[in-house]
């Protein structure tokens, strides 16, 4: 690690790295990581810290989750595509993928952790609809790093470990992905509390890059097509930030890769809004915003207020890559996905399912070439083969609350439990 600052997209000052969140200018604006090493050189550090050169970390945490690249046989055959590449985030040892929280929200949980304990001292706050509080959980089991996660109750289940999550305050809301999103940032207004600040966090979306690192590296060349399932659309803009790098270090060529990112019909706010090229996603984006998230294959993609206008955003990125946007139906993504277990022999998360669907849809429709070089990003799975090797400590909550609950209620629980770490 050679160093960084930090950028504003909107006022191009650089400043140094106080676990910023956003311009202290006050702009509007995703800030970046501007990185000393303007060539990557692979670290002989652990999983996704190998890539630290490009992470805002000086230190490591020990864990084996990186993102792995392999170029398909069986799902290219069954497509017929010539060049289909797999980026793969899960646990599956048999190709060397060991995020044992099974998506690749842990490549971000780790870095951002680090980050936070490296640029300022205080907790973390996280809300999830599942992939990402149990990306946190784990890192916080196997680190010791206190964590708060707020997830609708529904999700409860999907909160497990690898061993036991002491450290981690769980607290579950009766409500949606959304109000879990409202109650975190209400706690997050307690002293010594911090929001993970999702795509806002230079940590989050320079984890998630790396799988844009792992592939091209594995390719040798940047890919002519980059293809993911999106909620918030922060592995897309994360994307395209590791490839900007990847074309000034010089050696894996000069072409922006497209951007293909697809959401999961009925709710599908942010393909609506870039199909008529608006910045803003508006209300008639999301019509029967409950009733649509509720029929989803995927609820992982149901994020209602995205990081799209803004500046840096989804809509900034889809126009710097020629990207395009499309909904995919629920139906399709379940075909897609046994397709990809029976051709892969590897099962996806419902969401990286829909990927393989978009990926089925561009091919048919000729929006894709067969012999185009596609970085199929599958952002999930192995969960089946998981429950079967992995010790699985499931957590409880430690507060449940509705969304009628008093705030000091809850708020003297979460301080009470934080005493323990001041
Ligand atoms: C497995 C999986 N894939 C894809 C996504 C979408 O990621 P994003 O839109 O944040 O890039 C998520 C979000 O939680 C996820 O858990």
């Amino acid at each position: 690690m050679t160093g960084y600052t930090l950028t504003c997209p909107v006022c191009n000052k650089e400043f140094s790295d106080s676990y910023t969140l956003t311009c202290p200018g006050g702009c509007q604006g995703l800030i970046r990581a501007k990185y000393a090493a303007r060539q990557i050189t692979l670290h002989d550090a652990p999983g996704v810290f190998k890539y630290m050169d490009w992470l805002p970390v000086t230190g490591v945490l020990r864990t084996r989750a990186e993102p792995v690249c392999f170029k398909s046989e069986g799902l290219a055959r069954a497509l017929g595509l010539s060049d289909l590449w797999i980026v793969f985030s899960g646990y599956w040892p048999e190709v060397g993928a060991f995020a044992v929280s099974g998506s690749f929200k842990e490549f971000e949980a780790f870095p951002t952790m680090q980050r936070l304990s490296e640029r300022t001292k205080g907790i973390i706050q996280v809300s999830s609809a599942g992939n990402t509080g149990r990306a946190f959980a784990e890192v916080s089991a196997e680190t010791c790093q206190p964590v708060i996660i707020v997830v609708p109750e529904s999700a409860r289940d999907r909160l497990f470990t690898t061993s036991p999550a002491h450290d981690t305050l769980l607290i579950t809301i009766s409500g949606d992905y959304t109000d879990a999103i409202n109650l975190g940032s209400r706690i997050c207004t307690l002293p010594g509390i911090f929001p993970e600040g999702g795509a806002k966090n230079v940590a989050r979306r320079d984890g998630m890059g790396t799988v844009m690192l792992a592939g091209t590296l594995a390719m040798g060349t940047l890919p002519d097509w980059y293809l993911q399932a999106v909620g918030s659309g922060t592995g897309g803009i994360a994307a395209y930030e590791a490839s900007l790098r990847l074309i000034a270090d010089g050696r894996f060529g000069t072409r922006m890769p497209r951007l293909l990112l697809f959401q999961n019909e009925p709710f599908i706010p942010m393909v609506r809004a870039w199909q008529e090229k608006r910045r803003e996603i508006k209300d008639e984006d999301m019509p029967d915003a409950e009733q649509a998230i509720s029929q989803v294959y995927s609820d992982v993609l149901t994020n209602r207020t995205p990081p799209y206008g803004i500046v840096g955003g989804v809509f900034d990125t889809l126009i710097a890559t020629n990207g395009l946007m499309a909904g995919v139906s629920s139906a399709d993504a379940q075909e897609a996905g046994k397709l990809f277990s029976s051709s892969e022999g590897i099962d996806p998360d419902p969401a990286a399912a829909v990927c393989v669907a978009g990926l089925m849809r561009a091919v048919r429709s000729g929006v894709i070439k067969p012999d185009e070089k596609i970085l199929l990003n599958i952002t999930g799975g192995g969960y089946a083969r998981g429950r079967k090797d992995l010790p699985r400590f499931v957590k409880a909550p430690d507060i449940m609350v509705s969304k009628e609950t008093p705030f000091e209620k809850i708020s003297a629980k979460v301080q009470e439990w934080m005493r323990y770490y001041a």
